[in-house]
C-alpha cells in the first residue's frame, strides 16, 4: 500500500503540544506517513520553555541524509530552527534533494515569550529559507519581525504584509490572525501572488491554545503530502485546527495543548 510521506524539521517539545509531537500526532490523524529531524530539545511544558539544547549540525545533517536517501517525502515542515547555522543546513539540504511541498512556520517566540529563534539568524530565514517556501504561515508578530514592521492591526494591513511577504520569494503566504485583537473571529488570510482567500472562524474563548500554530501548518502540510491544493490544504487545517481548540486539553498548570484527534470523534 502506498501512502502519503510528510517530515517536520522542528524542536522536541517534551510536554508533548507543540514542536515535533505536535506535528506527528497531526501527520497521523491526517493519514500521512510522518517522520521527523529534531533540531533542537527544549524542555518545555504549559508554564513555558524551561531550556533550549540545540542538537550538533552532524545529528541534524545525519537525520536529514537518512531520510533523503531512502524514504524520501511528498511535503515538509520546518518549524523551530533556533540559529542561522541551523537554516543554513537545512536550506542546503532541501536544495541538494530538490524537496518540493516546503511549508515553513517561521516559529520565532513561545506564547509565554521563549525565544524560539535567535535574533541574528533572521537574515538567514529571510534570504535562505524563504525562497524555498511552497507556503509560509507566519502570525502576526513574526510578520512583523519578517518585514521590519511595528504592528498589524487590520485585515487591510494584514493583506498588505502578506503581499510584502511573498515578495520575498515564498509562492504563498498564510498570514494567521489568531492575534488580531478586538475580533470575534480568527481570519487567516492566503496570497497566492494573484489572489487574496479567507478562511475564517469563530474565535474561541480558551487559554488553552499551546501549539495551535505548529498543529495548522502541519496539517497543511499532510494535505500538500496527499496532493491537495494549496486552497484545499488550508481549508482542511482551518477545520482541524478549529476542533482541536474547540475541544483544546485542560492539562498542567498553564496554556494547555489543543487536542489533535477532535476531528475523529465528530
Ligand atoms: N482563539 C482562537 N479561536 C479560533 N481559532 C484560533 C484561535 N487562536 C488561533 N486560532 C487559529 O489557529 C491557527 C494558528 O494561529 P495562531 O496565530 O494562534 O498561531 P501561532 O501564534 O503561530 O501559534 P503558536 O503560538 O503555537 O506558535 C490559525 O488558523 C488561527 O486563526
Ligand atoms: C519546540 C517548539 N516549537 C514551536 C513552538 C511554538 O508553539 C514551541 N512552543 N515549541
Amino acid at each position: 500500500m502506498s501512502v502519503g510521506k510528510a517530515l517536520t524539521i522542528a524542536g522536541s517539545d517534551c510536554g508533548g503540544g507543540a514542536g515535533i509531537q505536535a506535528d506527528l500526532k497531526t501527520f497521523q490523524e491526517r493519514d500521512v506517513y510522518g517522520m521527523s529531524v529534531i533540531t533542537v530539545l527544549t524542555a518545555q511544558n504549559t508554564l513555558g520553555v524551561h531550556g533550549v539544547y540545540p542538537q550538533t549540525i552532524e545529528a541534524i545533517e545525519a537525520q536529514l541524509d537518512a531520510i533523503f536517501q531512502d524514504i524520501g517525502t511528498d511535503s515538509v515542515k520546518t518549524g523551530m530552527l533556533f540559529s542561522e547555522e541551523i537554516i543554513n543546513l537545512v536550506a542546503k539540504k532541501l536544495k541538494d534533494y530538490e524537496i518540493k511541498n516546503i511549508v515553513i512556520d517561521p516559529v520565532m517566540i513561545a506564547k509565554g515569550g521563549a525565544p524560539l529563534l535567535q535574533k541574528q539568524a533572521m537574515t538567514a530565514l529571510k534570504m535562505n529559507l524563504l525562497p524555498l517556501a511552497r507556503v509560509i504561515t507566519p502570525n502576526i508578530p513574526e510578520a512583523c519581525e519578517i518585514l521590519g514592521i511595528d504592528k498589524i492591526e487590520t485585515v487591510e494591513e494584514m493583506k498588505e504584509a502578506a503581499a510584502n511577504i511573498q515578495l520575498l520569494g515564498p509562492k504563498n503566504v498564510v498570514l494567521k490572525g489568531g492575534h488580531l485583537e478586538g475580533n470575534n473571529i480568527a481570519v487567516d488570510i492566503l496570497f497566492d501572488g494573484n489572489e487574496y482567500y479567507y478562511f475564517e472562524s469563530k474565535r474561541i474563548d480558551t487559554i488553552h491554545t499551546h501549539g495551535t500554530g505548529c498543529t495548522f501548518a502541519a496539517a497543511i502540510t499532510a494535505e500538500l503530502a496527499k496532493g491537495n491544493s494549496i486552497n484545499e490544504s488550508v481549508a482542511c487545517a482551518k477545520q482541524f485546527i478549529q476542533a482541536a481548540i474547540e475541544t483544546s486539553l485542560n492539562i498542567g498548570k498553564g496554556i494547555g495543548p489543543t487536542n489533535h484527534s477532535a476531528l475523529r470523534h465528530k
